[in-house]
């Protein structure tokens, strides 16, 4: 029997409904919340990332403002930028894209942002909120990863998860979410040298590596759940995942699609972070 579809985008319109109504709450007592996205640089990729952002924005009654800079911005007018956000009483949370410019440091840009509005979960104090337990802004897209687990009703504890890829933004943190859910974790990556050896033992495989083709169905248990991280063009350009979808999803119970997965949920979960700053404010 073939996998379920988890449905990224189903499950991103329930909770950004959910969304939406905290947002009117908010607004109704004149705090209308607000999100600053910052973009360096012509990426195309990343203009079509940053006004989906932007129009999830309107969707749910955010305010939001998008600020795009040519790729030759200093990181002291960057860094000034982010002050006047850090500063501003109608934004709660200020993203900057990624990846900056190379002459631009991320870890400088993101330790400038206002702790109270690091949506995307990224700052070393959000990193440590995660590691600790303590309550805090989560990465967005491994935040998406657990909602879309959720979803298919399935208990973590006790289970297997094997997180594959190992990045600050989406493996480490996908790795402790899990653990706090008490699965058993392992996070394999590129040094790991059979892959297939941890992901068969699996009851849930996230595979988020960057590489088309990288968990096929002979690496899968069957009955596991599989979450599908990657965001790759196929010889068509068309965008895939870093999974077989054809064939894995006749052996997992189930499935996220690329698109339509984990995509959605991220700006979901941004949205999410947005509305929780703009209530603690
Ligand atoms: N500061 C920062 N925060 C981020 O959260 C961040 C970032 N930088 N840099 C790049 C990555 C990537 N990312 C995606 C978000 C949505 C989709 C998305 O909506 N994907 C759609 C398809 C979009 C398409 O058609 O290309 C889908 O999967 O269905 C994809 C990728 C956020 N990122
Ligand atoms: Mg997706």
């Amino acid at each position: 029997m073939p996998a379920q579809l988890i449905d990224g985008i189903a499950l991103s319109q329930k909770l950004r409904g959910e969304i939406a109504a905290r947002a009117a709450a908010l607004t109704a007592k004149g705090k209308q919340p607000g999100l600053a996205v910052i973009l360096v640089g012509e990426d195309p990729a990343s203009q079509v990332y940053v006004r989906n952002k932007v129009k999830a924005c309107g969707d749910v009654g955010f305010h939001s403002v998008l600020e795009k800079y040519e790729a030759d911005l200093s990181e002291a007018a960057l860094l000034a930028r982010i002050a006047k956000l850090n500063a501003d009483p109608a934004i709660h949370g200020i993203l900057v894209q990624m990846p900056l410019p190379k002459h631009i440091n991320p870890h400088k840009v993101i330790e400038a942002i206002s702790t109270t509005k690091d949506v995307d979960g990224y700052s070393v104090l959000s990193a440590g909120e995660l590691m600790t337990g303590l309550e805090g802004f989560r990465p967005c897209t491994p935040y998406g990863c657990m909602k879309l687990i959720e979803s298919t009703g399935v208990d973590l504890r006790g289970k297997h998860a094997v997180v594959i890829g190992r990045s600050n933004t989406v493996g480490k943190p996908m790795g402790l979410l899990l653990l706090q859910a008490n699965a058993t974790v392992t996070i394999c990556h590129s040094a790991t040298p059979d892959l297939g050896v941890h992901t068969r033992q699996a009851d849930v495989v996230v595979a988020a590596v960057g590489r088309r083709n990288t968990l096929t169905a002979d690496m899968v248990k069957p009955g596991a759940i599989v979450i599908d991280v990657g965001m790759n063009r196929d010889d068509a350009g068309k965008l895939c995942g870093d999974v077989d979808f054809a064939g894995v999803k006749e052996v997992a119970s189930h499935i996220t699609p690329v698109p339509g997965g984990v995509g959605p949920m991220t700006i979901t979960m941004l949205l999410m972070n947005t509305v929780e700053a703009a209530e603690r404010l």
